[in-house]
């Protein structure tokens, strides 16, 4: 079986992604969305979202890293895929799954569910401007407003050429909340003949076994869950036990190491209490680490907390 990582703009960059994919059990990445609009990016732009390009499109771990593009316009968004593909990406991701109203305004992300035909224009553009031997992939939740498109859509992505199809069980109005419709994604895997990734949802090894059986996919793509849990991959995969927050305070001090000024001031004070707010799904003890870091605003004194915390 393959888990992927998923793609999570302001969230899973390349730091979170070596660092997961370094803790293991990942076959891929796919990066936050690229946002395309009427013209050609520059290089610095790809090289930002995934400096992985310059290690020949893989994170240290030697996991490849795929670029993700969204946009609506196919021929901008075929120029574009082709510079990342020539940047080293090993593929291109299409998003046609981003809530975002500002995005979707605009007619990008999930809105363009509504749209079947302009879903094939997209995937026939990419397709065509990307030599054949990299996959043009993408990513597409149930529906808009219903399910009713779903099918077509799947197929309209079949058909325009793309190579595999990763289906978020939900609608976009359906957002995060539970339920994630895992049947919907035999429906569709039982009226194509490309490979599916089944996503959504998954919490646990258990969540995921039962998302195999429902969905009908043996490959998965896990996002908020390795998030809660670094080593949710591992144990899918190999039945490792759910790391330690011994184990994972260790991990959050080893990250400590990426402490740089980013364009949202300091980047590991920020992400470190971002990330609290997914690991408190599964460990209690995050709660606590928040409320006692939530005013430090550098990395050494935050770093002091947690060998605070793992000494006891
Ligand atoms: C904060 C956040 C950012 C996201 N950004 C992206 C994105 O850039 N591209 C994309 O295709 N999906 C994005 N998603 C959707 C996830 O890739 C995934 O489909 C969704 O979280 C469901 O999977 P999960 O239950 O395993 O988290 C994002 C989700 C979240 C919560």
């Amino acid at each position: 079986m393959k888990v992927v990582l998923a793609p999570m703009e302001g969230v899973v960059d390349h730091l979170m992604r070596e660092m997961l994919t370094q803790v293991g059990g990942f076959d891929l990445c796919v990066t936050e969305f690229v946002r395309i609009v009427d013209q050609k990016l520059p290089t610095k732009t790809f090289l930002r979202l995934c400096p992985e390009l310059e290690n020949g499109g893989k994170t240290v771990s030697g996991v490849p890293v795929r670029v993700q593009l969204l946009g609506q316009h196919p021929q901008w968004l075929a120029e574009n895929a082709l510079t990342a593909i020539e940047l080293g990406s090993p593929g291109i991701d299409l998003n046609f799954g981003c809530p975002a109203k500002t995005v979707n305004k605009s007619r990008g992300g999930a809105v363009l569910l509504k749209e079947t035909q302009a879903l094939y224009d997209i995937v026939k553009a990419v397709r065509d401007a990307v030599p054949s031997e990299f996959p043009v992939t993408a990513k597409i939740r149930l529906g808009f407003d219903d399910k009713s498109k779903a099918i077509d859509n799947a197929q309209a992505i079949e058909a325009a050429g793309a190579n595999e199809l990763t289906v978020h069980a939900r609608t976009k109005t359906e957002g995060y909340k539970p339920p994630a419709y895992w049947d919907w994604i035999a429906k569709i895997k039982s009226n194509t003949t490309i490979p599916v990734i089944a996503n959504g949802e998954i919490w646990s090894a258990e969540e995921a076994y039962q998302c195999q059986q429902q969905s009908d996919c043996e490959n998965i793509m896990i996002g908020r869950g390795a998030l809660a849990m670094p080593n949710l991959a591992n144990c899918i995969k190999y039945n490792a036990s759910p790391m330690s927050w011994e184990a994972l305070t260790s991990l959050l001090i080893q990250y400590s190491g990426y402490e740089i000024y980013g364009d949202k001031g300091r980047y590991y004070p920020n992400r470190i209490k971002q990330w609290c707010g997914y690991l408190k799904r599964q460990y209690p003890q995050a709660e606590q680490l928040f409320n006692d870091i939530r005013r430090l605003q550098n990395a050494d004194d935050i770093v002091a907390v947690l060998r605070r915390q793992s000494s006891h």
